[in-house]
């Protein structure tokens, strides 16, 4: 049985092993690295504020999700598949080090941002 996902530090252990495996996959690891060239120093933090807000309702997280992810999309198309592997990574990860009721909000949040992510890149009215 795992941990359960409950303080900043689980929510920093899922995101850095998240995009270090993102980092690494061959369908949507050169988004970020050649792409976009992410910073990451500026990015992982960033997402565990993001993380720490949409679980654990913590004010921290500053940012547009959508907008950036929209113009994202005008440099490089980002399709259905790119969203399929993205969320079947963050679930590998979630259940790799964690269970309970957190581990599952995560998973189903993540899940409805990103298909809804995709709705309004593909449908933007
Ligand atoms: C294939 C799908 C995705 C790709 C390729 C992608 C890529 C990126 C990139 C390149 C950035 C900018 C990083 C930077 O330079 O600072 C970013 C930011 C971000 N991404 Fe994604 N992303 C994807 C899906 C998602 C999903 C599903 C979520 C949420 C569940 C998400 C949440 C975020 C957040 C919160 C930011 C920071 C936004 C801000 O700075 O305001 N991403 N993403």
């Amino acid at each position: 049985m795992n941990k359960n996902l409950e303080t900043r530090e689980d929510i920093e252990l899922l995101v850095n092993s998240f995009y270090d495996k993102v980092q690494e996959d061959e369908l949507i690891g050169y988004i970020f690295t050649d792409v976009a060239q992410v910073n990451w120093d500026h990015h992982l933090p960033k997402m565990y504020d993001f993380w720490e807000t949409i679980l654990f309702g913590r004010k921290g997280f500053k940012g547009n999700p959508m907008e950036v992810h929209f113009k994202l999309n005008k440099v490089h198309a980002l399709e259905q598949k790119h969203f399929d592997r993205w969320k079947s990574i963050f679930f590998e990860i979630v259940d790799e080090h964690f269970s309970g009721e957190m581990a599952l909000l995560a998973k189903q949040k993540a899940s409805s941002i990103a298909d809804l992510m995709l709705l309004k890149i593909t449908r933007p009215f």
